[in-house]
């Protein structure tokens, strides 16, 4: 039974609704911030993200960055770039799938393809997400550390790139409203027209109070309202999404419908 199959938020082309698409975005806030609150088991191990760290045969570069590429070249040959929610953080030279393809309902235009935005995500996470998530210090951890890393920067990635399926339910609903900006491609207009402030404001509360409760120290001889030790803080999350994640998917959002006509 497709129903039963599909995961709650995720629909195929018919029934692909601006409600189904934010169901969607609420479920991977869950996703979100459980890797937040494991990356933040390990302190900052710095020497990850060290080029001095570790001279390994073959390849030049830091850890974190020789563990991505080794992962997503992995990933690829399982079939995980087949799916359109899915993004590389090293698109180049990456290996084909070994896997037999499996037919993703087409939704997208195909301009999503060249859509990706990781590299913004990247820098936001190591210098303005990472120093506010990890407490100081080095635990030798760093492969452990890298892998958290990676879980969090595809959680995140997956969602922003979400944006492409949010623009074309959007469009689908009012190509009257998108078309005139789409022919001028006109940003500032289809930014206007796709962003509702209330919604925006909803997310950030929710987040905040996600955090609250899977960031608690869950003991059991109190009521989890008076915890106060987060393993991550819940207003760091809230600023993760109002400052970071929002307005890449929003801008993911108008690189998708400026190409939608194309
Ligand atoms: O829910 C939407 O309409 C979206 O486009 C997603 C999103 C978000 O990133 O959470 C982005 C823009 C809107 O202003 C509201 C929320």
């Amino acid at each position: 039974n497709r129903n039963i199959r599909m995961a709650k938020g995720k629909a195929d082309g018919n029934e692909m609704t601006l409600e189904t698409v934010r169901d969607s975005l609420i479920r991977q806030e869950d996703t979100i911030i459980f890797s937040l609150v494991e990356r933040a088991k390990y302190p900052i191990n710095s020497p990850t993200y060290h080029e001095s760290y570790a001279s390994i045969p073959g390849f030049s570069g830091p850890l974190i960055d020789f563990f991505v590429k080794e992962t997503e070249a992995l990933q690829a040959k399982a079939g995980k770039y087949q799916n359109p929610e899915e993004r590389p953080f090293f698109p180049d030279h990456l290996p084909s799938s070994l896997v037999p393809p499996y037919e993703y309902p087409l939704i997208l235009h195909p301009a999503a393809n060249s859509i990706n935005v990781n590299k913004k995500i990247w820098d936001m996470y190591f210098n303005k997400l990472l120093p506010m998530l990890a407490a100081p210090g080095d635990d030798g951890n760093y492969a452990s550390t890298a892998s958290s890393d990676l879980f969090c920067l595809q959680a995140i990635s997956r969602r922003i790139h979400y944006g492409n399926f949010v623009a074309e339910v959007k469009f689908k609903d009012a190509p009257k409203d998108y078309e005139p900006a789409i022919r001028a491609q006109d940003r500032e207009a289809l930014m206007k027209l796709l962003t509702f402030e209330a919604v925006e404001k909803m997310v950030v509360e929710r987040v905040e109070k996600k955090t609250m409760t899977f960031a608690q120290e869950v003991k059991l001889n109190s009521s989890s309202g008076d915890n106060t030790n987060y393993k991550v803080i819940p207003s760091v999350v809230a600023q993760l999404y109002q400052d970071w994640i929002m307005p890449l998917t929003k801008l993911v959002e108008v690189e998708y419908l400026l190409r939608r006509l194309d």
